[in-house]
């Protein structure tokens, strides 16, 4: 240990629209992150968010991918523009942590993550959602044996798409968009954490709607064209045998089916959401678990109240909107030289899953995915303080 003062992982942010906001109030919790510059393809917009967030330079895209003293590229742009952003990051040499889908094609993906090993970067992806409270709770679940082996799973988005909350949603449906492709992202990586990587997967795809209509803010009227398909079905085989189905649409008015539930040989855990939009893309919410001991005979009536269903404690920390705690985690695993929880192979490793399910239909149901990634690891109930513990046993070892 050195005495000296731990250096701040400087990052600059390149994207500074509506999901922006939330990454820089989560990150400004924490001292190891500082956000020093923000850009995006309107300065003014850039300098509105620097003014919000006191951040100390707004400037162009250029200079923020161009500034020596930027650690990381925090990528906050369209769906379209990931690859692009994140490749000219690295080519910079800086780290870089990315909003979801990792990328567009699976050669942009490969591409990506052979440069970032090659040059020695991390590369950190979206979503991070699996590190909050209820996701950690439900993988140590699993760990301790609670639904004994796992060995299905069962997901489900059944919304009206985003034109009624988002002003600018042409992205979601274009190329890059989707359901699949946008609400995707969070079943899929919180999956991959509960149950491991995915070996085999089969898709069916089709759209309600060749046109759409923004239901909200300035544009409000004005139709879009729907070039991507809008509600997307699959069935999912991990490499454990376990099995699962998931929906994914933006063509369903409303549904009470739950979001989210893993089957095991002696139990079942249920996250029981009544918001369809809700699920795997929150950190917090409440975790349900029913065991072989509490389970229901088929010709017993639904319950009117659920008592039967145990509410699981949850210890963990970030049970609140934390998008950017992802990237605080990448921050810690350059300085600590460990891998990173929300990494660019686990997001690769889902968008293959994701391009599969979208290529079945036309190129034969079963595809096998070629991609695997490690599965990452639980996040310590005291992070980030355990990683300061964690750094300082590391330091003073001998
Ligand atoms: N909105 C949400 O609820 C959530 C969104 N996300 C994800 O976050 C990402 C961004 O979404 P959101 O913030 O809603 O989108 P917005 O359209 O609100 O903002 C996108 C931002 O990216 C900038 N941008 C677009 N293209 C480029 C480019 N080629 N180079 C540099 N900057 C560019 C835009 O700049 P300008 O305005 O100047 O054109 C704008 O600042 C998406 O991947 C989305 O899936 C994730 C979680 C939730
Ligand atoms: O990632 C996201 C989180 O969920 C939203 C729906 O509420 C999406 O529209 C958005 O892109």
């Amino acid at each position: 240990m050195t005495g000296d003062a731990p250096k701040t992982f400087r990052v600059g942010l390149v994207g500074c629209g509506r999901i922006s906001d939330i990454y820089l109030t989560t990150l400004a919790n924490f001292s190891e992150v500082e956000v020093v510059a923000c850009a995006s393809l309107d300065l003014e917009e850039s300098r509105a968010k620097a003014a919000q967030h006191g951040i100390a330079r707004a400037c162009s895209v250029d200079e923020v991918i161009a500034d020596t003293q930027i650690d990381c590229i925090l990528n906050l742009t369209i769906p379209a523009a990931h690859a692009d952003i994140t490749r000219r990051a690295l080519l910079a040499d800086k780290h870089v942590y990315s909003e979801k889908p990792f990328v567009t094609g699976m050669d942009e993906g490969r591409e990506l993550l052979e440069l970032a090993e090659a040059r020695g970067l991390k590369l950190g992806n979206a979503p991070d959602t699996f590190l909050g409270g209820r996701w950690q709770t439900v993988r140590r679940l699993i760990d301790e044996g609670a639904i004994g082996r796992p060995t299905g799973v069962f997901a489900h988005v059944g919304t009206h798409g985003t034109e009624r909350h988002h002003p600018n949603p042409d992205f979601y449906y274009q190329a890059g968009g989707g359901p699949l492709l946008d609400l995707g992202p969070y079943y899929l990586t919180a999956m991959v954490f509960c149950l491991g990587p995915i070996a085999r997967v089969a898709g069916m795809a089709n759209r309600a709607f060749d046109r759409r209509q923004i239901e909200n803010g300035p544009r409000y009227g004005e139709w879009m064209d729907v070039q991507i398909d809008t509600h997307s079905l699959s069935m999912i085989e991990f490499e454990t045998g376990a099995i699962g189905s998931m929906t994914m649409s933006f063509d369903i008015w409303d549904s009470e089916t739950p979001r989210f539930e893993i089957y095991g040989e002696t139990g079942v855990i249920s996250i029981p959401d009544p918001d369809p939009v809700h699920g795997a893309n929150d950190f917090h919410g409440p975790v349900w678990l029913r065991t072989q001991d509490t389970s229901r005979w088929s010709h017993q009536p639904r319950p009117k109240a659920r008592e039967d269903w145990q509410v699981v404690m949850n210890h963990h920390g970030f049970n609140e909107n934390s998008r950017g705690l992802g990237l605080l985690d990448l921050a810690l695993a350059v300085r600590d030289d460990r891998p990173v929880r929300a990494s660019g192979a686990l997001s690769f490793h889902v968008f293959e899953v994701m391009d599969a399910i979208a290529r079945a239909p036309q190129e034969g149901l079963y595809q096998r995915i070629e991609s695997t990634c490690p599965v990452p690891e639980p996040l310590p109930e005291t992070f980030p303080a355990s990683e300061t513990i964690r750094a300082h046993e590391a330091a003073n070892a001998h």
